[in-house]
């Protein structure tokens, strides 16, 4: 008989959580053909931040020398660093695996590849069919791999696998300039390899305010090889072995913009690791959304799958029921805690379909865990400036440099960048580069998502003197804004 579920959920990342009390006496399916936990616990968020940490320690000894400390890194413990991370990783995805698989009665773990086979009805690779009430998608992304010769090389790894080496590397390639290879060259020129960063376009984390990735790319290019202007074209095996970890590949890059006003022209550069950065695709096509609905469900331009505000998948524009959708597979975003919130709407949904819920925070902030940090939230510069006009928004440039821990600091590079409405004070994007700048930007996103003025969360409240968020204070007070009556 074919296995009935009142939930069936694709994918064990996001989708765990969607398992609340509510389901303790129904019976659902949590299905994963891959590691249990999904990416931001086995090969995302947790372990690139663990392996951040150190680096970023490592490479303090060069910040201290310019403030009269000499520290001197004497190198990296790899095999120990690596260890520790996933020793307490791995625990966690066995430990969740086993709580769903062996220690609750209502719900069955699925280890296979599914794919929907009709509506409600899913099939696994195996050939068993399941069929649920209520499918909720939570399948994820996976890295995007160029089609180029020597692509499967066992020297050429994604974000996936790079992790796991068995020696840090003495050279790596880092292909692309969005946010894996920016914290990828961080950590692995913190950890000390020789790291020769390679982007298609002038600039990296092109998708940041401008004076953001310009800064960043600057300073990327003082701690690492940075070139640009050039794409990947193959990848070859040299047979001569070289030095340190294995045999090394020469890797052939071709210039971008051919013969225009590029300064770059095609070049090689042998190496003992490659990885690629060069973005994530939904798995939707994994999923044979066709057999979903009558009419299959709407894919959108960029391969996410479209849903309501509600969460609900939709098919010629209109909800599925039955069909939810959360995470990587339908946003855009590709940010765990956008996976979060959207797990909580879908749980409340299908708890109480008289009463659903939106997805409705906003803005969507993120940090790359670069050397050094990035944060932002709301809108770039050019964003406001073409939603609003120049004369409408006021915009604020503080540097870390210019406050009193800035100076203990002798920072020369940290800013904090402010975009407010000029009518009401309104913050509408907020941009930072520096240390700790995934905490400092926390009380703006804060005051942009409760519609807090810039003068009143300037004034209308103590900043602790003289401690490194009285740049944000300071970047608030900057701005050609309505004074609220706080002094
Ligand atoms: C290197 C890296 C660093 C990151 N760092 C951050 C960060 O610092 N902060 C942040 O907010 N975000 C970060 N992200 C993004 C974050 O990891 C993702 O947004 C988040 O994990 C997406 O969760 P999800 O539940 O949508 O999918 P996932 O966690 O990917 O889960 C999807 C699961 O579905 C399974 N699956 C897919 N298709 C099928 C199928 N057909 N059958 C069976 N199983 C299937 C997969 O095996 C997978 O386990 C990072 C990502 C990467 C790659
Ligand atoms: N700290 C974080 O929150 C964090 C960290 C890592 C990843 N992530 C998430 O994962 C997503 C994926 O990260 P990513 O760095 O792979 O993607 P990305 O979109 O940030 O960057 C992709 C890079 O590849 C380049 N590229 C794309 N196609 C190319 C082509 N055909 N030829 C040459 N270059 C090309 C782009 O120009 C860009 O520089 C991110 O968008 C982010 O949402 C988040």
């Amino acid at each position: 008989m074919t296995p009935h579920f009142d939930l069936a959920i694709i994918g064990s990342g996001s989708g765990n959580s969607m398992i609340t009390p509510f389901w303790d006496d129904r019976r659902v399916a949590i299905i994963d053909s891959g590691v249990f936990g999904g990416t931001c616990l086995n090969r995302g968020c947790i372990p690139t931040k663990m392996f951040a940490y150190p680096s970023q320690l490592a490479a303090s000894a060069a910040k201290a020398s310019r403030l009269g400390v000499d520290l001197e890194a004497h190198g990296a413990r790899w095999r120990e660093i690596r260890d520790r991370i996933f020793t307490r990783i791995d625990a966690i995805s066995d430990g969740g695996r086993r709580y769903r698989d062996e220690e609750l009665d209502n719900t069955t773990l699925v280890d296979e590849e599914v794919r929907f086979t009709g509506p409600k009805q899913l099939t696994t690779a195996g050939g068993a069919v399941i069929e649920a009430d209520n499918i909720v998608v939570a399948a994820g992304s996976r890295p995007v791999l160029p089609v180029v010769p020597g692509i499967d090389l066992p020297q050429v790894h994604t974000s996936d696998t790079v992790m796991r080496v068995d020696e840090l590397p003495e050279k790596i390639i880092v292909v692309g300039g969005g946010f894996i290879a920016a914290e990828f060259a961080s950590i692995f020129s913190g950890l000390g390899s020789e790291v020769v960063q390679v982007n298609r376009s002038p600039r990296l984390l092109r998708s940041h305010d401008d004076t953001i990735s310009e800064r960043f790319t600057e300073l990327a290019a003082r701690q690492w090889d940075l070139r640009t202007g050039a794409v990947l074209s193959s990848i070859e095996p040299l047979t001569d072995g070289g030095s340190g970890t294995g045999q090394r590949v020469r890797v052939n890059f071709t210039a971008a913009y051919g013969d225009q006003a590029s300064a770059t022209s095609d070049f090689s550069e042998d190496a003992n690791l490659v990885l690629i950065a060069q973005g994530r695709t939904p798995n939707t096509d994994r999923l044979n959304v066709a057999a979903a609905s009558e009419g299959g469900l709407d894919v959108r331009e960029d391969g996410t799958l479209a849903t309501d505000s509600f969460g609900r998948l939709l098919s010629a524009g209109q909800p599925v029921p039955g069909l939810w959708g959360i995470g990587d597979v339908v946003n855009s975003w590709q940010l765990k805690h956008v996976a979060n919130h959207e797990q909580r709407v879908v749980a409340h949904n299908l708890e109480h379909p008289d009463d659903l819920r939106s997805m409705e925070l906003t803005p969507v902030p993120s940090a790359v865990f670069s050397r050094p940090q990035i944060a932002t939230a709301g809108l770039t510069e050019a964003e406001a400036l073409a939603l609003y006009g120049a004369d409408r928004i006021s915009v604020k440039v503080q540097d870390y440099g210019a406050v009193a821990y800035g100076w203990a600091m002798e920072d020369d590079h940290g800013l904090v960048k402010l975009i407010a409405e000029r009518d009401t004070g309104l913050i509408v994007g907020a941009h930072l580069l520096g240390e700790d700048a995934s905490n400092l930007i926390q009380p703006l996103i804060q005051a942009m998502s409760f519609g807090l003025d810039a003068h009143t969360m300037a004034r209308g409240q103590y900043w602790i003197h003289p401690a490194l968020a009285e740049v944000v204070e300071n970047a608030l007070l900057g701005l050609e804004v309505p004074v609220s009556g706080h002094l």
